[in-house]
């Protein structure tokens, strides 16, 4: 029998089982971490994407989080090969051309909104270069984004959530918010004055958040993007009173009568221009340059078109272009994911989705 007063050191089957069991609740405590379960207060995709979920008025299966109301479109990039000095990714030497699959969009997280919900448009793009490399952008028709943080994000989203009572985003919460974060300045001097015109054609879509060119030498250049219709409004009246899916009904129109195309520019940063902060815009002055030609020539209903299981991930870029210090950027990945995550497993209640599926058998 043992003496209790001079206990044997464990056996060295107890060490084992020791580790072992060390093992397991470390790994359990860093899924833990990983999964918010540890610190449910710590701002993450699953969060935010709850956020934007419930102003857009609960979960509408299969549908983006947010940018819901769209519609896909196709066509090719034609590079001008202006930009090649600056970067090596292949899709921009002199007359290349390169397919992609387009979503034009509103934001806010429902479907159904009507087209006047929001006085701001978006164009994503998925380049397919050669070789599987892909660049995914999405960008958005307004010159500056509110605010420079995701932090700041989530609480501009729960200052303007809609109040229960009347539907509408509470004046108090959403002045104290703006009050609170003098970044915001810019963003509601633009929007004060804004009058989207009745058509995605005739917008300017921007990257807002700065990335980084790499050219051949290595060399890093810091630039924001943007894309610009090559052919003025001829403007048509807007839309009819009433009215509240003009945006793809206007769009289908234009396509029908020939291609639609923007430029690509590429503006670049000068030094101390803040590239970690998409509140802030550039001094209008910057050495802007033409990459090339968007040409869109076709659309499909995003129910069953090829821009539904996109994620527009603008942390996707080929080799010569990278990310910046923008935390915006990264936020804006992890929160396309949980959203894609999401719709794509909801996806049996579209319509057109049995029919894709069983065509691609
Ligand atoms: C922290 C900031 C942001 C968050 C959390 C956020 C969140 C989201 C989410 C969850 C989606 C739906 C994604 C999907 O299901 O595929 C989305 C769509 C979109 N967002 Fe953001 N966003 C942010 C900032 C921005 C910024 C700075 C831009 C700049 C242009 C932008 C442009 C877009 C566009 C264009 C779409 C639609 C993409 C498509 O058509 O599929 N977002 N956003």
């Amino acid at each position: 029998m043992q003496d209790p007063r001079n206990p044997r050191p464990p056996s060295g089957l107890a060490w084992r089982w020791a580790v072992i069991g060390l093992a397991v609740v470390g790994t359990a405590a860093a899924f833990g971490y990983a999964g918010g379960w540890l610190t449910p207060d710590r701002l993450g995709p699953k969060k935010i994407v709850d956020l934007l979920q419930a102003n857009g008025g609960g979960a509408h299966p299969g549908y983006r989080r947010n940018h819901a109301k769209g519609i896909c479109v196709g066509g090719r990039f034609e590079a001008s090969g202006q930009l090649a000095p600056f970067s090596s990714a292949k899709l921009f030497g002199q007359g290349v051309s390169t397919p992609v699959v387009g979503r034009l969009a509103i934001p806010g997280g429902n479907p159904q909104a009507p087209d006047s919900s929001a006085p701001i448009r978006s164009f994503a793009l998925r380049f397919d270069l050669p070789d599987g490399e892909q660049w995914r952008t999405g960008m958005n028709a307004m010159p500056v984004f509110p605010v420079s943080t995701p932090q700041a994000f989530y609480e501009l989203n729960v200052a303007t959530a809609p109040d229960p009572a009347t539907g509408k985003p509470n004046p108090d919460k959403a002045k104290a918010f703006f009050g609170s974060h003098p970044e915001t300045g810019a963003f509601l001097g633009w929007v004060k004055g804004a009058k989207p015109p009745a058509s995605y054609v005739d917008e300017t879509y921007l990257s807002l958040n700065a990335f980084y060119l790499r050219d051949a030498n290595g060399q890093r250049h810091a630039v924001r993007w943007q894309v610009v219709p090559e052919t003025p409004s001829t403007g048509d009246g807007g839309p009819a009173a009433g009215d509240t899916d003009y945006l793809a009904a206007d769009l289908k129109k234009r396509l029908a009568a020939g291609p639609v195309k923007w430029h690509l520019q590429f503006v670049f940063a000068n030094d101390g221009d803040p590239v970690d902060d998409a509140a802030k815009a550039w001094p209008a002055d910057r050495k802007t340059v033409d990459a090339g030609t968007v040409t869109i020539d076709s659309w499909q209903d995003q129910a069953d078109g090829p821009c539904r299981d996109v994620n527009y991930d603008p942390a996707i870029l080929p080799k010569g272009m990278e990310i910046s210090g923008d935390p915006i950027i990264v936020a804006r990945s992890a929160a396309y994911a949980e959203s894609y995550l999401r719709r794509t497993s909801e996806e049996g209640h579209l319509p057109g989705t049995k029919a894709v599926k069983e065509e691609q058998r």
